[in-house]
């Protein structure tokens, strides 16, 4: 049973490969690539919306194929701007934005804010969509934002980030580092359950 997941994120490929001892086809390979809408009102909302999406358009391409999809909608959130950018991460600094643009939007509001660094936390949902149901769990990841880029590892606000208990950026730590901490890794712990019971389900 193949593990589809539907991102378009690099950074998120990535990460899931490296945490899956599972092989991960990225759903462009199999589909191409194209946007999806993410107008849910929360990140399970959102990452669900991606699952199906994918699950649909795969049917409908391979209907006799066997795949199940996995999704994660994640984002930022700063206690100080009342949970901002939170759901909106990807198009902070506006559509099209890339990480850069968000990256800089988000210093530039904790300077504005005449603050060094200040709380923040990212949230990852991560769905799976199958024959058999859906499912979805979260992870989180608490820490702070600083007024300043260190690092290149990661990829969005990763520069900006100290984890709790580090000291420092997520964009000076290693890919490993970050995957036994991060919001991504404790929602994939959770997802990794599900995804044997649901290979167990093929085999029987
Ligand atoms: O520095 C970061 N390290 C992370 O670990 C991380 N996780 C999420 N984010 C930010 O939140 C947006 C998600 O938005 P998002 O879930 O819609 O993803 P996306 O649009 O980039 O790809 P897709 O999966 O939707 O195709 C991303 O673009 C990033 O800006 C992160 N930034
Ligand atoms: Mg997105």
């Amino acid at each position: 049973m193949k593990l589809v997941l539907a991102t378009g994120n690099k950074g998120k490929l990535r990460e899931f490969r490296q945490m899956c001892q599972d092989e991960v086809v990225a759903f462009s390979d199999l589909l191409g690539a194209f946007d999806i809408v993410e107008d849910g009102a929360t990140f399970a909302e959102n990452a669900l919306i991606k699952a199906r999406t994918i699950y649909k358009k795969l049917k409908e391409t391979y209907p006799s194929g066997n795949y199940f999809v996995i999704s994660d909608d994640s984002g930022i959130s700063l206690p100080v701007l009342d949970g901002a950018p939170g759901i909106y991460s990807a198009r902070y600094a506006g559509e099209g934005a890339n990480d850069k643009d968000n990256l800089y939007k988000l210093i530039n509001a904790v300077k504005a804010k005449g603050l060094k660094e200040t709380p923040a936390y990212y949230t990852a949902a991560i769905a799976i969509v199958s024959q058999y149901g859906e499912y979805v769990v979260h992870g989180w990841m608490h820490g702070k934002v600083i007024d300043k880029v260190r690092g290149d590892k990661g990829f969005g606000y990763d520069p900006m980030f100290i984890p709790s208990g580090f000291e420092k950026t997520l964009g000076e730590l290693d890919d490993e580092v970050k995957s036994k901490i991060s919001h991504r890794g404790k929602a994939l712990a959770l997802a990794k359950p599900i995804i044997q019971m649901l290979r167990r389900k093929d085999i029987h």
